[in-house]
């Protein structure tokens, strides 16, 4: 089975909501002309990642207008949409919210971001989500996180273990840790045997600069896509055919001893 993704990298611009919807319908649209499977956005694409008292004035309540907005594009356009991440309100606490929609435009999972990045003090301004999601887009087992928490590998296995075959990745993440990056997606695809979609966002966060690098992997770490540094939506296609001779080739589901692992400390 071939999947067309679209990647949508792009500079957020900080504070300012309502250019940024106008933006990612204009990338969507150009998106869509390239006749994706599934679209993809990066990490907080509606505020910008910067957490600061401010964000909660101008997340979105309940989620509403962005569920609508991706809804409408994706029931129009017969596509599916992992909608990057979104500043949400919810019972009066911000999150950071992905939401995925299927081709008929209903929204089939919402994930809140779990790890709050703490050296930007994002977990006192976000609160942390509570549980990992899983989601089947056109019959493909799929899972995602939120950027920083790509860093913890037990979440990335946790889902891998439920028979994921794409893993999404939104992110805002800096040129600084770009290396980190880099490793860190390549390594959750590679020890876990699947294909993973990271996006990033570029330009400027006010001081920090974000690196683009958006990435498409195979299950052997392979690029099948990497962008650059600059705003683009790029499409490729993954060939999910592949997965079942790598995992009989080098069966870790099966070698692995997890009664001599611990992850509760
Ligand atoms: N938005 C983020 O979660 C930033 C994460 C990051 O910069 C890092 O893990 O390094």
């Amino acid at each position: 089975m071939k999947k067309n993704i679209a990647l949508v990298q792009f500079a957020v611009t900080v504070g300012d909501v309502a250019a940024n919807y106008t933006r990612v319908e204009q990338l969507l649209t150009e998106a869509v002309a390239s006749y994706p499977d599934i679209i993809v956005l990066p990490e907080t694409w509606n505020t910008g990642f910067a957490p600061t008292p401010a964000l909660k004035d101008m997340a979105d309540p309940d989620g509403e207008r962005t569920r609508h907005f991706l809804s409408d594009f994706a029931k129009k356009h017969a596509v599916n949409i992992v909608g990057g991440s979104v500043a949400t309100v919810k019972k009066g606490y911000v999150y950071n919210t992905t939401y995925v929609l299927d081709r008929q435009g209903s929204v089939i999972s919402e994930y809140d971001k779990i790890h709050g990045f703490s050296p930007a003090k994002e977990e006192k301004f976000f609160t942390g989500g509570n549980h990992i999601h899983h989601f089947m887009l056109d019959d493909i087992p799929c899972s995602s996180c939120i950027c920083y928490d790509i860093r913890f590998p037990e979440l990335v296995r946790t889902a891998a273990l439920q028979g994921v075959d794409l893993f999404f990745v939104p992110a805002q993440w800096p040129t600084i840790r770009l290396r980190h990056w880099e490793i860190l997606n390549i390594a959750r695809a590679v020890e876990n045997q699947m294909f993973l979609c990271a996006v990033n966002g570029c330009g400027q966060l006010g001081k920090v600069t974000c690196a683009g690098n958006s990435l498409l992997l195979d299950p052997w770490g392979e690029e099948i896509l990497h962008l650059d540094g600059t705003e683009q939506v790029r499409t490729a296609s993954i060939d999910l055919s592949i997965l079942k001779d790598i995992r009989q080739r080098i069966n870790v589901f099966h070698d692995r001893k997890p009664g001599l692992y611990r992850s509760d400390y």
